[in-house]
């Protein structure tokens, strides 16, 4: 029976890698640096170029489809996930490591109908490392499959989680609270790629065994989520219930017992959800 999602995922992948060239040509330029919520949230005009570059392409394709963008969210869209087909994207996850030049450098698309992700996509794009997952057709990086890691023993594994831009000292002890448990139990190592998707094709490709944050937002990590979860992996809130991608806050593991082992570990503290009705 014909997939009748494929052409939007196909539009997703060529888009994605369109704004990969875009995101490597920009970093031959100069970037104009703004912030957003704090001092160290940044953003370009690249990054608000790329998102505007994705969203008109998909419109001139499929008009009706709705999208939740995290630059258009930050200009004051609503951030209302529906039962309607929606693109759900970060158009550049790692825009920190895009302003330094840190290899780091992620799109990410996400595609949800009647509040299920459908499909995923995340270019990596200094890599040219194109990750995509179907909802019950397996995840891949340029077409090979991905599976995640079988380490059972949480003492054998490297968990991957970043510092975010809350730099609130309550929540940064709570950070780096858990980063201590975590490290001491001990883990062979942590590491941070600057970016929730790419974390998460880690942890699809069976580099890392775990990642989890709390602070992220779910263009962060829809697309991400899906890869994972079809590369054999589990998703989990951060104490242990079901993952909820508006709540700012993810485990996403190799297995049920590492990210029920991560979880004993964190010192959660919660965020306003990103689909709270907004303070005028
Ligand atoms: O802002 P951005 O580069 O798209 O996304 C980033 C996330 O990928 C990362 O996990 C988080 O720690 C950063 O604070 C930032 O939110
Ligand atoms: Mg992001
Ligand atoms: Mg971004």
């Amino acid at each position: 029976m014909a997939d009748i999602w494929q052409s939007a995922m196909d539009h997703a992948v060529a888009i994605a890698r369109k704004a990969g060239e875009v995101v490597r040509e920009a970093l031959r330029d100069d970037r104009k640096v703004m912030t957003k919520s704090s001092s160290v949230d940044l953003v370009t005009q690249t990054d608000q170029r790329v998102e505007q570059l994705i969203i008109q392409s998909v419109k001139e394709k499929f008009p009706t489809h709705k999208f939740i963008g995290e630059e258009s969210v930050a200009a004051g869209e609503a951030c209302d996930l529906t039962d309607s087909p929606t693109w759900i994207i970060d158009p550049i996850d790692g825009t920190t490591n895009f302003v330094h030049s840190f290899p780091f450098v992620a799109v990410s698309i996400g595609f949800s109908v009647n509040n299920q992700t459908e499909f995923g996509v995340v270019y990596s794009c200094l890599e040219d490392k194109m990750f995509t997952a179907r909802r019950g057709k397996g995840a891949f990086c340029n077409g090979e499959p991905l599976q995640v890691s079988d380490q059972e023993d949480i003492k054998q594994s490297i968990i991957a989680t970043e510092f975010g831009s809350n730099r609130d000292p309550e929540a940064v002890d709570k950070i780096f609270s858990s980063l201590r448990n975590i490290l001491c139990i001990p883990v062979h190592g942590v590491r941070s790629a600057g970016t929730a998707a790419i974390n998460m094709c880690l942890v699809a490709s069976g580099c890392v065994e775990a990642y989890y944050e709390i602070g992220i937002h779910v263009w962060d990590v829809a697309a991400g989520s899906l890869i994972v979860s079809e590369a054999g992996g589990v998703l989990m809130d951060v104490e242990g219930g079901e993952v909820d991608l508006m709540s700012r806050r993810i485990v996403a593991a190799n297995s049920r017992t590492i990210a029920e082992r991560i979880v004993k570990e964190i010192e959660s503290f919660s965020l306003p959800r990103d689909d709270a009705p907004t303070k005028h």
